[in-house]
């Protein structure tokens, strides 16, 4: 499948700082790809050189095979949500703000009046749709923000921190949207510091470090390749001195849940060194992304 949105070698410098180097991106329909990082590692750059807020020094850019420097309108591919609720007009209402942007990315008045009303309805802001912005709290600004990416319906989403600070029910119902609005095909780049927002609902992940993406891998392969051989075991009750020397003899360490490194044919021998005793939990252990995250770039 052709990426809908494309980016080979970008590179931007500020005086001597490279704050982007040689970064490649492709996002196909239907995938979320999260673009993780420490502050200062390129997100925000890389993000807006996307965007085309931003002139790369170096590298391409294509939007369903356009390049939106050459070719502004390509932009109507384009929905981006960046530094959280401050691409809204304040002192125009949300419904305003929502036909001005539709209008303005190509959608007739009457189109753009219709699919705002049908969205403010859809993320529960119908009964805001007439107040200033300026009135309304920092999350509903927030959300209109989302919505303002996504009143020309654009293929591509650029999504930077889309759940930070709303209330535990918004951000849920923002996650199931982004889940949803991938499903019908959208291409989403998801920029976040919250890990399980990331686990949550990307495919796959990509972490950039001093400006270079260091890690670039589908989330289901990067889960399992950090969780190596690694079991917990947990067992009913205390365990007799005797079994637990066996244990620890096998290299059983932790005092329950027991952990263990090894392979599977290793772990049998564990099995076999607890009978009988009864087993409460046996279970592979899993890697989490904030334990890959750190383990990447935590210390570098
Ligand atoms: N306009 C600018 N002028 C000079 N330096 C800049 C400018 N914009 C960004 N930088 C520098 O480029 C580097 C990357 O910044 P960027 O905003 O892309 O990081 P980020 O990964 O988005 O970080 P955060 O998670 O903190 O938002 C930083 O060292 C930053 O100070």
């Amino acid at each position: 499948m052709e990426p809908l949105l494309w980016a080979q070698g970008l590179v931007k410098r500020f005086g001597a700082l490279f704050a982007v180097r040689r970064v490649s991106l492709a996002l196909r329909p239907g995938e979320v790809l999260a673009f993780l990082g420490k502050n200062g590692a390129g997100k925000t750059t890389t993000v807006k050189m996307l965007a085309s807020l931003l002139l790369p020094d170096e590298g391409e850019v294509r939007l369903l095979g356009q390049d939106p420097f050459q070719n502004p309108w390509a932009l109507r591919h384009l929905g981006a949500v960046l530094e959280g609720n401050r691409n809204v007009y304040w002192r125009l209402t949300p419904l305003e703000n929502l036909v001005y942007f539709g209008v303005a990315r190509g959608l007739r008045l009457g189109t753009a009046r219709k699919r705002a009303l049908a969205l403010l309805e859809e993320y529960g802001l119908l009964e805001k749709a007439h107040t200033e912005v300026r009135h309304l709290s920092r999350g509903m600004q927030q959300k209109l923000a989302l919505l303002q990416a996504l009143i020309h319906d654009p293929e591509v989403l650029l999504l930077d921190e889309p759940t930070l600070g709303l209330d535990v029910e918004t951000a849920l119902l923002v996650r199931e949207k982004v889940r949803a609005l991938a499903q019908s095909g959208k291409a989403i780049l998801l920029t976040t510091h919250q890990l399980e927002v990331a686990e949550a609902l990307a495919d796959r992940i990509a972490i950039i470090h001093r400006g270079e993406v260091v890690l670039e891998e589908e989330k289901g392969a990067l889960l399992a390749r950090f969780a190596g051989d690694h079991y917990v075991l947990e067992v009913e009750g205390p365990l007799p001195g005797a079994v637990l020397a066996r244990l620890r003899a096998l290299g059983v360490e932790g005092e329950g849940p027991f952990l263990f490194r090894g392979d599977g044919e290793a772990l049998w021998a564990v099995l076999d060194a607890l009978k009988p005793l009864p087993l409460k939990r046996v279970a592979k252990a899993e890697a989490d992304l904030l334990e890959i995250f750190l383990k990447v770039v935590g210390h570098a």
